[in-house]
């Protein structure tokens, strides 16, 4: 299996601080990361670093077998597919749904035409309907809730058919149906074994969708534990990851975690 993601002693520094410190991390093609932390961790600039949006002060990046700062990044972008909350931002409240998934397939966020290859509709229309939303076409963007808005977010970045898929906190400002049926559907993409290799940023483990393989923890910029969840989601981990005792929990193939009771810690 190749590598879809390789960092070496990548370090990101702002204003004498350093953001990430000497991550060293491989991603390797079908597999499907969680990366978990505190707030302010240093998830979202993982992130940014591979979808080739932030470029690191040292270290080395490879992303799908491409050198970052050595090849043109608006040849790697499509390749990769990205939903996040500064990006959906981006996307005009006007549009439908259709049109904001469709526009994905141009490399745009808006419409500057309303002709498109009935191909890419019918693409559009088969993700919407995998993340169930073939209902709203025709609803505009901005009259959507949260969760239909991801929803949307996602069909959109599979639109390219990319070869890896990051998820920039999916679940966040989702109540309880919305959650769940989010992550099974997560779950569901998976499972897929024709689905990109995907890492999805979040801050709980109950929003860890089954499927998923292996979890990366950081805390202030440095890497606790990254391998197959199976041994490295751990109480422990999860406890020196938040700086407090938990007590993690398997059900099935899902997860919760609690902060011990008062009296135990
Ligand atoms: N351009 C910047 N200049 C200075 N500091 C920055 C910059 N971008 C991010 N930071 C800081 O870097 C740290 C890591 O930010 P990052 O967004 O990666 O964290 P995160 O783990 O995604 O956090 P959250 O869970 O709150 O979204 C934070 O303390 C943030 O304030």
């Amino acid at each position: 299996m190749s590598d879809v993601l390789e960092l070496v002693d990548v370090s990101v520094v702002r204003d004498g601080r350093a953001l990430v410190e000497q991550v060293s991390w491989s991603v390797a093609e079908g597999e499907r990361w969680i990366i978990l932390g505190p707030n302010g961790a240093g998830k979202t600039t993982l992130l940014n670093i591979a979808s080739s949006y932030l470029f690191p002060s040292t270290g080395t990046v490879q992303i799908l077998g491409e050198k970052l700062g050595g090849v043109d990044v608006f040849e790697l972008r499509p390749r990769i597919g990205m939903a996040s909350a500064a990006l959906s931002e981006k996307l005009p409240r006007s549009q439908t749904v259709l049109q904001t998934v469709l526009t994905a397939a141009y490399g745009m966020t808006a419409t500057w035409q309303e002709s498109y290859d009935d191909v890419d509709e019918d693409r559009a229309k088969a993700f919407l309907d995998r993340l169930g939303m073939s209902e709203y076409l025709e609803r505009r963007f901005g009259t959507l809730s949260e969760g239909e808005r991801k929803r949307t977010q996602i069909a959109r970045a599979m639109m390219t058919d990319p070869e890896l898929l990051l998820l920039d906190e999916p679940a966040a400002g989702l109540d309880l149906g919305g959650r769940e049926d989010l992550v099974r559907r997560l779950g569901r993409l998976a499972r897929d074994p024709y689905a990109p290799s995907m890492i999805m940023v979040t801050h709980h483990v109950e929003e860890i969708p089954a499927g998923f393989t292996h979890v990366l923890m950081i805390r202030q910029g440095k890497v606790l534990a990254a391998g197959p969840i199976e041994t490295e989601l751990t109480s422990r981990n999860l406890s020196l990851c938040f700086g407090l005792p938990l007590v993690l929990d398997r059900s099935g193939d899902r997860w919760t975690a609690q902060g011990l009771p008062m009296s135990q810690t």
